[in-house]
């Protein structure tokens, strides 16, 4: 992020995109899809991120096309954060940690999405081996989508919201780490005011800029102090202008240049 800038950009092939491309949604325009935004944006953003779920709806082909995708992006030099918001119980998260979190594995990403809501210590095998991997994991704590204040804002048998529980959790995980730690929470951008203790000493991974309706101006707002931590992730917002590779560049581009104003102006941080 120090070289590259904050950016995340998320890999979401849309049925709706590959037509918006010229492409045919099948797997030989699912695999053009991403190898022209791999081959545009590697060797120049942070952060990778795609979302798993696309892949996947093309079956073990899709998933080959997504292993490809990990292992050329982190050989152009961005972190992949693959985005599977994977959950369950302590024993088949094991095996979630297994594909995502384990050097020997094809899908071995930089850090994983997972979700919390069976429980925070559901998530042990993931945390555990991201601590082996040298990788690390996103925690959703308040996503982007509206339908998540109904679980994520409710009040926890001692008076937090549920959502603070998880980041209270995140905060134990990173202390005493030196910088940020390896534990990360989801943070919506789309949250007005999160309204929400922040400080959780590791990165806040902030969906919901560009098709969803925030802008990096409202970055300060949602985040407050803690703003300097946040890698903001844009997908259709930067893959719409595909596909060529030169405006794939340019609005990646153009959505850090307005990161960064918002963070360096933002009132908390100057
Ligand atoms: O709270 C969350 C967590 C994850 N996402 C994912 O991010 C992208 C957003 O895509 P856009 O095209 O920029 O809207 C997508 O993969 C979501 O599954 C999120 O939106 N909100």
């Amino acid at each position: 992020m120090d070289t590259r800038g904050p950016l995340c950009v998320g890999i979401d092939p849309h049925g709706s995109l590959l037509t918006a491309w010229g492409l045919g949604d099948d797997l030989a325009s699912l695999e053009r899809f991403t190898r022209t935004t791999v081959e545009a944006l590697a060797d120049r953003v942070a952060v990778l991120k795609p979302q798993s779920a696309f892949f996947e709806r093309f079956g073990s082909r899709g998933v080959a096309v997504l292993e490809k995708a990990v292992e050329e992006a982190r050989a152009a030099g961005a972190l992949v954060l693959m985005d599977a918001k994977r959950g369950d119980i302590g024993s088949t998260m094991e095996a979630y940690a297994q594909t995502y979190l384990d050097k020997d594995s094809p899908l071995f990403s930089d850090a994983v999405t997972v979700s919390p809501y069976l429980g925070f210590g559901s998530l042990r095998p993931a945390l555990d081996a991201a601590a082996v991997s040298g990788a690390g994991v996103f925690v959703l704590a308040l996503t982007s989508n509206p339908e998540g204040a109904e679980v994520q804002r409710v009040t926890a048998a001692d008076g937090r919201p549920l959502a603070q529980v998880m980041l209270d959790h995140i905060a134990a995980e990173n202390r005493g780490a030196p910088v940020l730690g390896s534990v990360g929470a989801v943070v919506g951008a789309t949250l007005g005011d999160a309204g929400v203790d922040l400080a959780v000493h590791g990165p806040l991974l902030a969906p919901g800029i560009g098709a969803q309706g925030a802008t990096p101006a409202d970055l300060p707002g949602v985040f407050g102090a803690a703003v300097g931590n946040v890698v903001p992730s844009v997908s259709r917002g930067v893959l719409r202008h595909g596909p060529g590779v030169a405006a794939l560049r340019e609005a990646a581009e153009r959505f850090t240049a307005e990161v960064r104003t918002a963070v360096a102006t933002a009132p908390d941080t100057r």
